[in-house]
């Protein structure tokens, strides 16, 4: 049986293409951002998130990245704004990130990555039935993507790192009651967007990709505890430390980024 996508040697992302042939397509994400080459449009709606009714329920360890995941049964939590038709429903967010000292964003600025970024996955319940669905359709879903630099510890990520340790394995699932991401925003939400796919298989062209200009501070010790969590479940012999779960910039292939900000 084909082994299942990773990060590996055998299965990373330069593998992805045979199992997921759109790998290759024409909006495939991440991408390298260039300022200077995005176009301002005053036309872009403010971003605004309206997650004060947001109910987060659990944090589990998929085997690819830590994931909190949101009750989405209503429109307690949207995100408005940017190039959006319509508010869009959180989902779920989760985090990619590189090894010690390393960087692990999947967008990059210019060339530059940053040691991690997190992504907040919203999508399109005003058309869409289901989340299964709307993630196969161009307008489906919009991720709002944040990066993360090293520097003082960030007040209210340790919430989340103070949660790692009980989803350590692959396929461990916590009771995560609580939590607002709006606590995990920077101070500036200015943005560019453009569109774009799923970074992990099954890559599907369908995301609005928000990404905020400025980083989130976080400390090198809180980046430490994401690299305490394992690929693998608990049950396999095979331990590997769970870091380097992001995908390198793809072609642009005549896309246009655009920017809410001069
Ligand atoms: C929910 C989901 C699946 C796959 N990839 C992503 S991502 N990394 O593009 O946000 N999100
Ligand atoms: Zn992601």
């Amino acid at each position: 049986k084909g082994s299942t996508w990773g990060y590996g040697e055998e299965n990373g992302p330069s593998l992805w293409h045979k199992d997921y042939p759109v790998a290759q397509g024409s909006r495939q994400s991440p991408i390298d951002i260039v300022p200077s080459e995005a176009s301002f449009d005053p036309r872009l709606a403010p971003i605004q998130l309206s997650y004060d009714q947001c109910t987060s329920i659990n944090i589990s360890n998929n085997g690819h990245s830590v994931v909190v995941e949101f009750d989405d049964s209503d429109d307690r939590s949207v995100i408005h704004g940017g190039a959006l038709p319509n508010p869009y429903r959180l989902r779920q967010f989760h985090f990619h990130w590189g090894e010690k000292g390393c960087h692990g964003s999947e967008h990059t600025v210019a060339g530059k990555a940053f040691v991690s970024e997190l992504h907040l996955v919203h999508w399109n319940a005003e058309k869409y039935k289901t989340f299964g669905q709307a993630a196969q359709e161009p307008d489906g879903l919009s991720v709002l993507g944040i990066f993360l630099e090293t520097g003082d510890d960030h007040r209210w990520l340790h919430k989340i790192t103070d949660a790692l340790y009980m989803v350590k394995f692959k396929g461990s699932v916590s009771d995560f009651k609580g939590f607002n991401p709006k606590c995990l925003l920077p101070s500036s939400l200015h943005f560019w967007t453009y569109p774009g796919s799923l970074t992990t298989p099954p890559l599907h062209e369908s995301v609005i990709w928000i990404v905020l200009k400025e980083p989130i501070v976080v400390s090198e010790k809180q980046m430490g505890k994401f690299r305490m969590l394992v690929f693998n479940g608990e049950e396999e012999d095979l331990r590997s430390r769970m870091e380097n779960n992001f995908r390198s910039p793809q072609p642009l292939k005549g896309r246009k980024v655009l920017a809410s900000f001069k």
